[in-house]
């Protein structure tokens, strides 16, 4: 037999799990008994997306009790609930599958979660016996057959049709007599949880590979950088060109990185120990770009200062300028930004004296500066004076593979600064890396944080995402009842400790007692301090 160790996975201790238990004893190295793992507590482990977790975090050092219920309903009053109306709506509205077969085994009835989860249709299996359906390779194996057979609950994973893989617990229903009646069983899926675990683990491990690359030493000060298979190539020229002084164009849209890409440009150029200065082109008033570009002489305009002002030009000299959002810069700024282009040199606002300077210039858009050059927007010499490198940055929604890891990045740095542990569940990460991030990383980065600072318990999960995000998966999972009433159950509770403030003033004003509240709010993690 199979012996069961603490240090082994998750994932492992699913594929040797016999059949027809529902616990299994585990024995460290030296032999010595370490517990008991049940099916319960593995599927536990799947659902929070442990399947590389060893075992150890989820055995039991007590013998898990199993109930069975006697009762005298007769056979016929079970027949006529199971062909009821009102059955039919319940098992339906469940989140999790449902099966039910007679004492002999034949099957009465499966819920619409069973046709889901399996792609199993009522017509295929009503009325059959569950060894013709293993027989013919529909399920791997019977619960229900094994509980008839040992007349007590058993917990399996089953194959269907060779694909997915399901956690299958049966319990029989038991006549007066003491014969099984029937076995309920339910049903829940683990196939797109381990697709999922093993999805996140590889991206994880591509991004490690590449976050690895000699391009991002140390002492760059840009280790907590994501650089992903289609972002790579963009550091590795970046990288490249930073050695030499050619001008820079970054196109992509808000919030892809085209301001750290240029900062990156500057660390690794021979200007690093120089001044990197930014500008905003878009930010600041038409009428005043000119000044903040290129400084002006003293009076030179009304509301000007009496001393006169250094351009940016003027204060990077030596260094690094990078000119955002270059396709909102004024035509007649435009000319005066080609002569610093090509000459390096620049008059000052009311003044007639000729500047030199010695700049690196990166610019960078969100717009199609083509295209503005075409509808004549834009001067065409400048555009190419500016573009002699171009990087097309692409926005997040086509770097999916970096999702991922810049979660878990932005969640690790503030867990750090709000000194918290919070994790996020595989389907949460999920749903996140199928949002289409109309704002990019800094959207990411600004949700990771509201989600961090907002929730009441550590793991963060589809619940708990804003509603527009929630609007996009509307029916990728209903929630059993048991889920949506602690979800109600929270809300009611949250919200009574907010208008009131004490535990007492929110039981009373919810009408139970203090306890009660107490280890309701233990229950679905909440705290008071929050
Ligand atoms: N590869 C990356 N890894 C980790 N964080 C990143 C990466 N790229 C960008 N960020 C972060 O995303 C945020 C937005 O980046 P950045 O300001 O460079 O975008 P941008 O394209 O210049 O935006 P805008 O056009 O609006 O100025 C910043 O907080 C930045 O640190």
């Amino acid at each position: 037999m199979t012996s069961f160790r603490p240090d082994m996975s998750v994932e492992e201790a699913i594929s040797i799990f016999p059949i027809g238990v529902n616990e299994v004893e585990v024995f460290n190295e030296s032999g010595e008994f370490a517990g008991y793992l049940t099916l319960e507590s593995l599927f536990g482990a799947v659902q929070q997306g442990e399947l590389t977790k060893p075992i150890r975090h989820f055995i039991l050092t007590n013998a898990p009790v199993q109930s069975l219920e006697q009762h005298s309903i007769s056979y016929s009053q079970f027949q006529s609930f199971f062909q009821s109306k009102l059955c039919r709506i319940v098992l339906n509205s469940l989140y999790d599958g449902v099966y039910i077969t007679d004492g002999s085994g034949i099957t009465l009835f499966i819920n619409k979660a069973y046709e889901r989860i399996t792609g199993i249709k009522e017509e295929e299996v009503k009325g059959k016996h569950m060894s013709h359906l293993v027989e013919q390779g529909i399920i791997s194996k019977s619960a229900s057959l094994e509980t008839i057979r040992t007349k007590k609950p058993v917990t399996l994973i089953q194959t269907i049709r060779n694909e997915r893989k399901i956690i299958v617990s049966a319990t029989p229903v038991f006549s007066s007599s003491n014969e099984v009646m029937y076995v309920v069983n339910s049903v829940r899926d683990i196939t797109e949880l381990i697709r999922l675990k093993h999805e996140l683990d590889s991206q994880k491990l591509s991004y490690q590979k590449i976050s690895q690359n000699s391009l991002f030493p140390e002492q760059t000060g840009f280790q907590n950088l994501v650089i992903g298979p289609s972002t790579f190539p963009i550091f590795q020229l970046a990288n490249k060109v930073a050695k030499t002084d050619a001008k820079i164009l970054l196109q992509g849209e808000t919030g892809v990185g085209k301001s750290l890409i240029a900062k990156y440009i500057h660390s690794r150029s021979s200007r690093s120990n120089k001044i990197f200065m930014e500008l905003n082109c878009g930010a600041i008033p038409e009428h005043l770009v000119e000044a903040e570009l290129f400084g002006y002489e003293p009076g030179s305009f009304t509301g000007a200062l009496r001393e006169g002002k250094i351009g940016i030009f003027e204060k990077a000299n030596g260094g690094t300028l990078f000119l955002d959002e270059i396709g909102d810069l004024p035509l007649e700024l435009q000319v005066k930004l080609l002569k610093v282009v090509e000459e390096n040199r620049f008059m000052r606002v009311g003044s007639t004296e000729m500047r030199e300077v010695d700049v690196r210039l990166i610019t960078a858009t969100h717009r199609d500066l083509a295209s503005l050059v075409r509808e004549g927007a834009f001067r065409e010499d400048l555009y190419y004076r500016l573009n002699i490198v171009t990087f097309d940055v692409p926005p997040l929604r086509e770097r999916k593979e970096e999702i991922v890891p810049l979660l878990e990045m932005y969640l690790k740095e503030f867990n750090k600064k709000y000194n918290e542990n919070k994790k996020m569940t595989p389907e949460c990460i999920e749903w996140l890396t199928n949002y289409s991030w109309p704002g990019n990383i800094r959207e990411l980065a600004n949700l990771v944080e509201r989600l961090v600072v907002t929730t009441f318990h550590d793991t963060i999960d589809v619940g708990d995402l804003p509603p527009f995000i929630q609007q996009i998966f509307p029916a990728s999972k209903p929630k059993t009842l048991k889920e949506a009433v602690a979800e109600l159950e929270r809300s009611l509770i949250i919200d009574a400790l907010k208008k009131h403030g004490t535990t007492r003033a929110a039981a009373k004003f919810l009408g139970i007692s203090q306890s009660a509240i107490v280890q309701k709010m233990k229950k679905l993690h909440i705290r008071l301090e929050n």
